[in-house]
């Protein structure tokens, strides 16, 4: 079973404003709200994929109950902490361009880390977890905790975060890590501008222990370094109208054909993360599947 850990999930609420102008009142033209947070993300698509998982993390409040109420209708499994604060509403504005205002969350205790971990311990070899976006103030370290808690326990995991979150998991081994550009720039400190670049800061990942590393480049399209394989592949082409979870739609097109071919995994990646930038929403399994037939992996260098 694959189990997707939100530390900090939210309901995405979706704002279209024709022309915003700031410092006076405004009128949507359209909303929605969803239940979001990186993990549910990838929980979200796996299912749309037939792909079961399970959604764990933190939740609280009416915004947490709405969360558990969507997947459960959406045939999601979850198995959420009950925290005392309320899930936060992360409000995404279309104005043209799209402007993201993520909430800080509510608080989370150590009693409820001990619960998660609990839930982790039961966890077998056989299993897979994915670790994806921020953690709740003053619980930084959560993503190291969790990852030794698991790689002491022989069980894969993937790890969607920024900076020392996802660094100080390299240690442990991390079956598929997915930084964008920027935040590789930020892991190595260095501006990356050429594809040998990239490709090289990427691999300075690999020895650092990661095992896969999907570089994400938006509409270009990602990297793939592994130390058996490095590939390319490029995007399709299309009207982007969302960009939010095109990420995690990556993460879960990946994870979802584990045990595959890295190939096919890289196709339904892409696919994924495609579908989701050209809907309003995540993509559908349908719009999944226009794709996957013009997605092309092409070799940087293949070791073996
Ligand atoms: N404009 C676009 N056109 C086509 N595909 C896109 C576009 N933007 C994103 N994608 C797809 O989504 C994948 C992930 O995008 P990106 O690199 O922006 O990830 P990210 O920075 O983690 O995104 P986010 O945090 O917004 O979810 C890309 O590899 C690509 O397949
Ligand atoms: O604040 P975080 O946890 O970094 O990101 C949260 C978030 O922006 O990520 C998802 C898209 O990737 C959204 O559903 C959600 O609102």
């Amino acid at each position: 079973m694959i189990y997707t850990v939100t530390f900090n999930p939210s309901v995405d609420y979706v704002m279209k404003i024709e022309a915003l102008e700031l410092g006076s009142l405004n009128r949507t033209s359209d909303t929605a709200k969803y239940a979001g947070g990186k993990g549910i993300n990838v929980s979200r698509i796996l299912s749309a994929l037939d792909v079961p998982s399970t959604a764990l993390g933190f939740a609280g409040g009416f915004m947490g109950e709405f969360i558990k109420d969507t997947l459960n209708t959406q045939g999601i499994q979850s198995d959420f902490i009950e925290v005392d604060g309320d899930t936060r509403i992360n409000v995404k504005l279309k104005t043209g361009e799209e402007t993201e205002i993520n909430a800080a969350g509510p608080a989370i205790t150590d009693a409820n880390i001990s619960r998660l971990e609990a839930q982790l311990i039961d966890l077998s070899p056989e299993d897979h977890v994915v670790f994806a976006g921020s953690v709740p103030s003053g619980y930084d370290h959560l993503y190291e905790t969790l990852a030794k808690l698991l790689h002491d326990r022989n069980i894969e995991f993937t790890i969607d975060a920024e900076g020392a979150k996802l660094t100080s998991t390299l240690q442990y081994g991390p079956y598929l890590i997915k930084p964008n550009q920027f935040e590789l720039e930020g892991i190595t400190g260095r501006s990356l501008s050429t594809t040998s670049e990239m490709v090289e800061a990427a691999r300075s990942l690999l020895d650092r222990g990661a095992k896969n590393i999907l570089l994400t480049l938006g509409k270009d399209g990602a990297l793939f370094i592994s130390r058996d394989y490095e590939y390319f592949v490029p995007s399709p082409k299309g009207t982007l109208k969302n960009s939010v979870g095109a990420g995690d739609s990556t993460v879960a097109g990946f994870i979802s054909r584990k045990g595959s071919s890295i190939r096919e995994q890289l196709k339904y990646a892409i696919a994924c993360g495609s579908a989701t930038a050209f809907s309003d929403d995540l993509a559908t399994r349908e719009d999944i599947e226009v794709l996957l037939d013009k997605i092309e992996v092409q070799s940087i260098e293949e070791v073996k």
